[in-house]
């Protein structure tokens, strides 16, 4: 909700990354632009007044608030002049400061602020810095956005570029050709560079544009860190929260996860987990990543056979659910498997062996709501090569694997934008796959309750065991935590889990599904 309140927490448990722009968050070179904006337009108003006989305006700091702040330089100089009635000829990247045109405008303005900066050094704002150490700590991986072309050396005059994963500056945007502040591009690509979907990320800005930047492209959380101005005037421009310093912003860290890297290989440790199966298993597996490996196209993730023949095998022992984002007959007709539960579209549609059917009465109701995002999206995104619409029953996934780089910002804006016309929605994400699904709190580690409980299998006794390989399927991890068995199939990624163990590969969850097979069956003999 959005609030000119003081205290924010970041917490793990719902984001994985924080983006901070630099001007005015991180260092204290909000205010030397500003001076050298100053500088610049006074000088150029002041003459300009005198040759046209009118009357003198200075650039106030209300002027760089919100026409110059947060934007990149040549559009600040394009915004203000507007903003006065006054224009001036483009001019070319070769114009020199002299020139009176926009692009001679920023070399002046970029000359004075240099000058300034080589005066007085880079100052940053410790509490920035010990939130940056603390989020680092806590496993978030951090970016820095800013719309500055001088990002990069500022970062390394204050000594910071350590404490940041991914950089997108003035100069990145430029080479990548994205919009600047309040488009939302450049923090769409920071996220992007880091791994993680924009819900899962907050953005911590000081400039009306910025926060607007980070509304438009479906952040999770936005922090507005009030400089200057007004109580309320980031919350108004679409903030999350107020905050005056950035002591304010606590961080809670998430001791359910730890990096993939760091969890043991479950063929390793054979041992230990076998140990804890003293009563009965049930198994729930995810389908892409861990029964099929990633393959390009979605409709070529067949199931192979030596892995149909070993869950035959291991469903005539104890109870196997296949657990999955795909659409259930989909899911159903890849595995061709009868004595198997399935649970498509990520749990919300599950069917069984026999009686035991299920479909979220809530998101039924949501099914007209998914089919406008469908009509929509497909719409929106026919213009771009490489991006794919897969409708399931209770979920709309967008492939962006084939999609060119530099298109993918249109891509995220586009699935923010479906989303934002479509609140009963929300948006998670995969690998290389944005998803609309409903905004209920139902997911895999729900849907593995559910069947635990039709099964008759709740309680002690039961060790239930869950081997998945994506974002989605750490919701079943969580859900199993403490009380079962989560397995992750890390392949190359390096990413938090809330994993026991972990899988190398498909290969290795069919050699760990032999080991339950050989175990189960030396149990019961
Ligand atoms: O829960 P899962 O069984 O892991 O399903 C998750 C999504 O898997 C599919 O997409 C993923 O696998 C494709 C084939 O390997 C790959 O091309 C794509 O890039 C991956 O995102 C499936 O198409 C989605 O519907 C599922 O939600």
């Amino acid at each position: 909700m959005a609030s000119p309140s003081s205290t924010v927490v970041l917490s793990r448990h719902e984001l994985d990354a924080v983006l901070f722009d630099l001007d005015g968050v991180v260092t204290r070179t909000a205010r030397v632009h500003a001076a050298a904006w100053k500088r610049l337009f006074d000088a150029y108003l002041e003459e300009r007044a005198k040759r046209t006989e009118g009357r003198f305006q200075p650039f106030t700091e209300e002027d760089y608030r919100r026409f110059v702040d947060g934007r990149p330089r040549l559009e600040g100089i394009r915004c203000f002049l507007e903003s006065r009635g006054l224009s001036v000829p483009e001019g070319t990247p070769e114009d020199g400061p002299e020139a009176e045109t926009v692009h001679g405008f920023g070399v002046r303005k970029n000359a004075y602020f240099q000058e300034a900066l080589k005066r007085q050094g880079v100052e940053v704002y410790p509490p920035a810095v010990r939130l940056l150490e603390q989020v680092r700590a806590a496993g978030f991986r951090t970016a820095v956005v800013t719309s500055s072309r001088n990002g990069e050396a500022v970062l390394r005059a204050a000594g910071l570029e350590h404490l940041f994963d991914a950089r997108v500056d003035g100069v990145e945007a430029g080479r990548l050709e994205l919009p600047g502040k309040p488009a939302p591009d450049t923090f769409l690509e920071g996220a992007r560079r880091l791994g993680v979907v924009p819900e899962r990320a907050a953005v911590l800005e000081d400039a009306r544009s910025g926060v607007q930047a980070g509304r438009r492209g479906g952040f999770g959380c936005v922090i507005g860190v009030r400089r200057s101005g007004a109580e309320g005037a980031l919350v108004k421009a679409g903030a999350d929260v107020e905050v005056a310093e950035l002591s304010s912003v606590a961080v809670e860290a998430d001791m359910e996860t730890r990096p993939m890297r760091e969890v043991p290989l479950a063929l390793e440790r054979r041992e230990e987990w076998l140990r804890r199966m003293t009563g009965r298993v049930a198994v729930f597996l995810d389908y892409d990543g861990t029964l099929t490996p990633i393959v390009p196209n979605p409709e070529d993730a067949r199931l192979g056979d030596s892995m149909r023949a070993t869950l035959d095998e291991l469903a005539r022992c104890i109870p196997v659910a296949i657990v999955s984002g795909r659409d259930l007959p989909m899911l159903k007709e890849f595995v061709r498997l009868q004595g198997v539960y399935f649970a498509g579209s990520h749990g919300f549609d599950i069917e069984g062996p026999g009686e035991h059917r299920f479909q979220h009465e809530e998101g039924r109701a949501l099914l007209p709501e998914l089919d406008a995002a469908e009509r929509e999206l497909k719409a929106v995104l026919a213009g771009i090569p490489g991006a794919g619409v897969e409708r399931k029953r209770f979920s709309v996934a967008v492939h962006w694997r084939h999609v060119e780089d530099a298109r993918l910002p249109e891509v995220e804006q586009a699935v923010a934008a479906v989303q934002a016309r479509h609140p009963k929605l929300s948006r998670s994400g995969g690998k290389k796959v944005f998803e609309l699904r409903p905004n209920i709190d139902w997911h895999k580690g729900r849907a593995v309750d559910w069947l635990l409980k039709a099964l008759g299998l709740e309680g002690e006794g039961v060790l239930p065991v869950f081997v998945g390989d994506d974002l989605t399927d750490e919701d079943a991890f969580r859900t199993l935590k403490g009380r079962g068995l989560g397995l992750v199939v890390r392949g190359d990624e390096e990413r938090p889990t809330a994993a026991d163990y972990a899988l190398r590969d498909v290969e290795e969850v069919r050699r760990f599904l032999g080991l339950l097979i050989a175990h189960v069956r030396g149990a019961t003999r």
